[in-house]
């Protein structure tokens, strides 16, 4: 689904992704791991043809990224930061990204989507006044609208309580499941455990290990050791 060759991403001196290549197939959930400043972010915006990269190819689809009509109704992206119209209300700023990514859908589409995050007691409230975890999750949720083919998420669920972190994360299971590919970027131990098949680790901007936890275990495997799938992961990210 999604190929990524060689791709390389510098601002001025600083080389914030190196030589990055890995494959995503379809269906996946794709945990992208690394320490802060590793270059995940960087990676995703990309992803998104929010920034470009500065060498390398990536195909998405059989489309070239560069193609931004044909990649843009593919991908939903939930950034970092929060990107709502904070003076607007939940219903105005669901109005707003669904003509902004071209849907033509009807308010009650949007206020089920709004529904399903617990967001739609809150239609008529504007976004300030929303607290931050619910803030979190109508970015999500603005990302689903247009029913996007790949999901490209970075850090979705920082601040959420755990109910709705795990509802939001059964929800992406599902959605996999549909034939949906997810690129999820997390801190959250138990979230890498739960929800990807498979992890991509950046480290100072270079893909240091692509695999399944199982891999990295044989990978990581010296004798008498029995190492959980927690160890795995810390062994994977330490420096
Ligand atoms: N617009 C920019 N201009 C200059 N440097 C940048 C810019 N964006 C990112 N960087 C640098 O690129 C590197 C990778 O940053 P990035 O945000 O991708 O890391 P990250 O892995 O997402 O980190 P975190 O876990 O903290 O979110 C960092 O050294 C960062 O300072």
């Amino acid at each position: 689904m999604i190929s990524i060759q060689k791709v390389s991403k510098n601002y001025g001196r600083n080389h914030s992704l190196k030589e990055v290549s890995m494959e995503i197939p379809k269906g996946e959930i794709f945990g992208l791991l690394g320490p802060n400043g590793a270059g995940k972010s960087t990676l995703l915006s990309i992803l998104a043809t929010i920034s470009k990269p500065s060498s390398g190819t990536i195909t998405i689809k059989e489309f070239d990224l560069s193609l931004h009509k044909k990649i843009r109704p593919l991908i939903g992206y939930v950034p970092q930061e929060i990107a709502l119209l904070d003076e607007a209300t939940v219903k105005e700023n669901m109005v707003f990204w669904s003509k902004f990514n071209q849907s033509q859908v009807s308010n009650e589409y949007l206020y089920d989507i709004c529904e399903r995050f617990h967001l739609a007691n809150k239609w008529t409230e504007k976004v300030a006044h929303l607290s931050g975890g619910m803030k979190r999750k109508l970015n999500i949720a603005t990302a689903l609208i247009h029913q996007p083919e790949i999901l490209l998420m970075d850090e979705p669920t920082v601040g959420i309580d755990l109910q709705s972190k795990m509802e939001i994360n059964q929800y992406l299971k599902q959605l996999a499941e549909e034939g949906k590919t997810i690129v999820y970027t997390t801190h959250d131990l138990s979230e890498i455990l739960y929800l990807c098949n498979r992890l991509g680790v950046l480290k100072n901007g270079r893909l240091v290990f692509e695999g399944t936890i199982d891999e990295a275990r044989e990978k990581l495997y010296y004798e008498g050791s029995q190492l959980t799938d927690e160890e795995v992961i810390y062994h994977l990210l330490k420096n």
